[in-house]
């Protein structure tokens, strides 16, 4: 696995962060030393897909960068015809993720597509998984994109959120700030490092706090919205289409 060190040296003007080329070769290690609990959260999904997934039916992978969760719930998922639908806007990503994906699933059971989320067609969908992806949409397109999803779920069907929070609270705000800094710090990445990061995912990655997600979710109409997991400021909820 390739190293990530791509805000080590001083940029002098940092750029709004994207999934690039060089982001793409360092992307496993990045998220592992970035997201507190990455690992156990695309462990839990494929043991959640396989409580939810149907026959006949569909998993969409949403902003599967290189495949991880579609990887996980492979694995894990025992049900007839079923068939993994991968998408990512960047092609440094799908490039990637269909190669990997190749050496480990028949090739009919599954597609990669370069495409914005917010423009497939999502039909027969048994599980969908946003996997850290929904915060990277615009603030006011997020709505939409839970109502398509909720649109193409089967009944009892379900989604798979993951996203970084943000805390209504200052004091909760800071202190979880200031431990997921302490997580990167002991992952090895300096104070520039952090720092340069942080400015490029200002206006990029735009957190929500998890009264908004629940709130939206219901909005959308799921009816069982549940927490399964939270490691500092970084968690997964699970909403599931009545
Ligand atoms: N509008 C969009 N349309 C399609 N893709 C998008 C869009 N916006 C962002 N992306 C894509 O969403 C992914 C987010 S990373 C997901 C990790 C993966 N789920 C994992 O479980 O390893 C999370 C992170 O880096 O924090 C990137 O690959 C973007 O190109
Ligand atoms: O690094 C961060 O602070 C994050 O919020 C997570 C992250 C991980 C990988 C790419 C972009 C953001």
């Amino acid at each position: 696995m390739q190293r990530d060190s791509i805000y080590a040296l001083p940029q002098g003007q940092v750029v709004d962060f994207a999934f690039n080329e060089a982001v793409a070769d360092v992307f496993p290690d990045m998220i592992r030393r970035s997201v507190p609990g990455y690992e156990t959260i695309i462990a839990l999904l494929g043991v959640i897909a396989r409580r939810y997934a149907q026959p006949h039916s569909r998993i969409y992978d949403l902003g599967c960068s290189l495949g991880a969760s579609t990887l996980s719930m492979a694995a894990q998922v025992r049900v007839e015809d079923l068939s993994f639908v991968c998408v990512d806007n960047s092609a440094a990503m799908t490039r990637r993720c269909e190669q990997i994906l190749q050496r480990h699933l028949p090739s009919g059971q599954f597609q990669v597509e370069c495409a914005d989320i917010q423009a497939i067609a999502l039909n027969n969908a048994s599980v969908v998984v946003l996997n850290f992806t929904l915060q990277f949409l615009k603030p006011d397109e997020r709505l939409a994109m839970l109502r398509h999803i909720y649109e193409g779920l089967l009944p009892g069907g379900v989604l798979i959120l993951s996203e970084k929070l943000q805390f209504a609270d200052a004091a909760e705000q800071a202190l979880l700030t200031d431990i997921h800094l302490e997580f990167k710090r002991a992952n090895g990445y300096s104070e520039l490092e952090i720092s340069q990061k942080r400015s490029a995912l200002d206006h990029v990655l735009i957190p929500d706090t998890f009264a908004q997600h629940v709130e939206r979710l219901e909005a959308a109409g799921f009816t069982q919205v549940v927490n399964w997991f939270q490691g500092l400021n970084f968690a997964s909820l699970l909403a599931v289409k009545a």
